[in-house]
């Protein structure tokens, strides 16, 4: 895996010779194989929302140095700086921020997820890491994404540095996914533990990130804007890593710099939804209780500068950019894909056919049925930026090889007690759609990684598969069915050509949901 690990940051110094997409199959990347320019193009989705260059793109200094341009916004620098973060990807952010700022800050605190530190050392990754004598404190805590005594310690440092902060300071906030855990500080009688309990319920009961980030948001000091009312007069600038589909800022890590819009009824619907009401802890009534009679309303953030540095579509966008110089037509479908991966694998399965015959049959299409079909399951979906017409309008058009992309979180349902991920159970099951009926004269391949470079508990980022993977898996002696009723699509993986269909990255540093590709070349 070491060596896997050195890819991305080689992928980002050498990028690739366009070519037209209309150019000859042959002349696909001189050659290279339709697997390794789906592991590549994965990767340079990746590449795109690293910390380094998502911050570079977004802080830019003055000749001088003194002052500070943020979009269209600056800021006067000097030695008034001070940083917070939180989140998965956020040691990396707070590194490439000192990097770049390091000479104006005074002080810093970060949470990021235990272990971390060490991972990145393993891993190789320096530009990951705080330099030796950083100016900036870091926490680790909140294993296994859950708020625990240490993410505490680490709220609290950080709620002390906003609150002691002054009019003439600027405080530079890093968000990534998995700050709501970072970030744990229960308004009292509320505690940790009841909080982690409530947290622990609703996600087993199947909550959106959305519902539960809302309770979040009304039992805790910071989140909901209480971050940015910490540090207020001080000016605000927060630099949020979006793994929340639509990228809400909200609910990005729960919204700690952003005014939150929510009432109590809102939580007390949700609560009702999943049977929870009856079993809410007296502080829990308390506290919105309490919100139900606040006079000052949502909490003020108008010195706040909120900008999302990094997302999926400007991952998919890379990728895409990237398939172009391959020479395939690459068109994005969504990066909003949400929904049980049974039904998101049984969209792309028929995506596939549908495109393949467009594809190899010019002017034929697909069956009607098929289309019909196509459209049904889309709709089912509700994705709310698909772009199914425009991918299929350019199939039409086109006679080379083709790559759609999308992105975005489905959900897996917990049946078995196998080991897995949602990127690795999601190609599964697209591999035995494929397999359903013969495809036509067409090469397919379908890619699912999460874009952290961790699927679930396990090494892999995600998988790829074929069209002919069941035959594949046959000829081992595997059963998908079976793989799949015990959730074991990593173990599966393993067995299936010795791993050679696992995607590894290694922790990529970033974290912006999961990146899906589907390549179709005509042969
Ligand atoms: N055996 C399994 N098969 C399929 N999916 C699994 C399995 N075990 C866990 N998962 C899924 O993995 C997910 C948790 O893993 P992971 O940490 O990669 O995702 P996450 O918590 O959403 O974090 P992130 O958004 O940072 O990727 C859950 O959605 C869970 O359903
Ligand atoms: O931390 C969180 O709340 C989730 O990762 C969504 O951002």
């Amino acid at each position: 895996m070491a060596a896997a690990l050195q890819v991305l940051p080689r992928l980002a110094r050498a990028p690739l010779r366009p070519l037209p997409w209309w150019g000859p199959v042959a002349r696909l990347a001189s050659g290279m194989a339709l697997p390794e320019q789906a592991q590549q193009l994965f990767e340079s989705a990746v590449s795109a929302v690293l910390p380094g260059p998502m911050l570079h793109r977004v802080l830019t200094l003055d000749p001088s140095g003194k002052q500070l341009k943020v979009r269209d916004r600056s800021f006067q620098l000097r030695r008034n700086l001070y940083l917070v973060g939180f989140g998965k990807a956020v040691l990396g952010m707070a590194a490439a921020a000192e990097e770049l700022l390091g000479q104006h800050l005074v002080q810093g605190v970060i949470s990021v997820p235990k272990g971390i530190r060490a991972a990145m050392e393993h891993a190789g990754k320096q530009e990951m890491l705080l330099k030796p004598h950083s100016r900036v404190q870091v926490f680790e805590g909140a294993e296994d994404n859950l708020p625990d005594r240490d993410a505490l310690r680490a709220a609290l440092a950080i709620r002390q540095l906003a609150e002691g902060l002054k009019a003439d300071e600027l405080l530079l906030v890093l968000i990534s996914g998995g700050g709501s855990a970072l970030l744990p500080a229960p308004i009292p009688p509320v505690t940790l533990e009841e909080k982690q309990m409530l947290t622990k319920l609703l996600a087993a009961r199947g909550a959106t990130i959305q519902e539960l980030n809302t309770i979040r948001k009304a039992l805790s000091q910071l989140k909901g804007g209480g971050l940015a009312q910490a540090a207020y007069p001080a000016q605000v600038v927060s630099l949020i890593l979006s793994d929340v589909v639509g990228d809400p800022v909200e609910m990005i890590a729960s919204g700690p710099t952003v005014a939150s819009t929510h009432s109590v009824q809102d939580c007390l619907h949700i609560l009702n939804r999943y049977n929870l009401r009856a079993a809410l802890p007296r502080s829990v009534k308390t506290v919105l209780a309490r919100a139900d009679s606040d006079p000052h309303g949502p909490r003020a953030c108008g010195h706040v500068l909120n900008v999302v540095i990094g997302s999926n579509m400007l991952a998919l966008a890379e990728a895409q950019r990237q398939a172009e110089v391959l020479g395939y037509r690459a068109v994005v479908l969504s990066a909003a894909v949400q929904g049980d991966v049974k039904s998101v694998a049984q969209f792309y399965g028929l995506l596939a056919r549908v495109a393949g015959a467009r594809l190899t049959l010019p002017g034929a299409g697909a069956s009607g049925e098929e289309d019909a079909e196509l459209h049904r399951l889309a709709a089912e979906l509700q994705l709310p930026d698909l772009q199914l017409e425009e991918a299929l309008e350019a199939l039409a058009g086109a006679q080379g090889p083709v790559c759609l992309l999308a992105g975005g979180e489905p959900t897996v349902q917990l049946q078995g007690s196998g080991k897995g991920g949602r990127n690795q159970e999601l190609a599964l099951r697209v591999g035995a759609e494929l397999g359903r009926q013969p495809l036509g004269p067409i090469d397919v391949l379908f890619l699912s990684g999460g874009t952290d470079g961790q699927d679930g508990p396990t090494e892999a980022a995600g998988a790829w598969v074929t069209s002919d993977l069941a035959s594949q898996a046959a000829a081992e002696g595997l059963d998908v069915a079976t793989f799949l009723a015990h959730n074991d699509s990593h173990t599966f993986f393993c067995h299936l050509h010795g791993g050679a269909h696992l995607l590894f990255t290694g922790l990529t540093g970033t974290n912006v949901m999961d990146a899906h590709l589907l390549f179709l070349r005509p042969r």
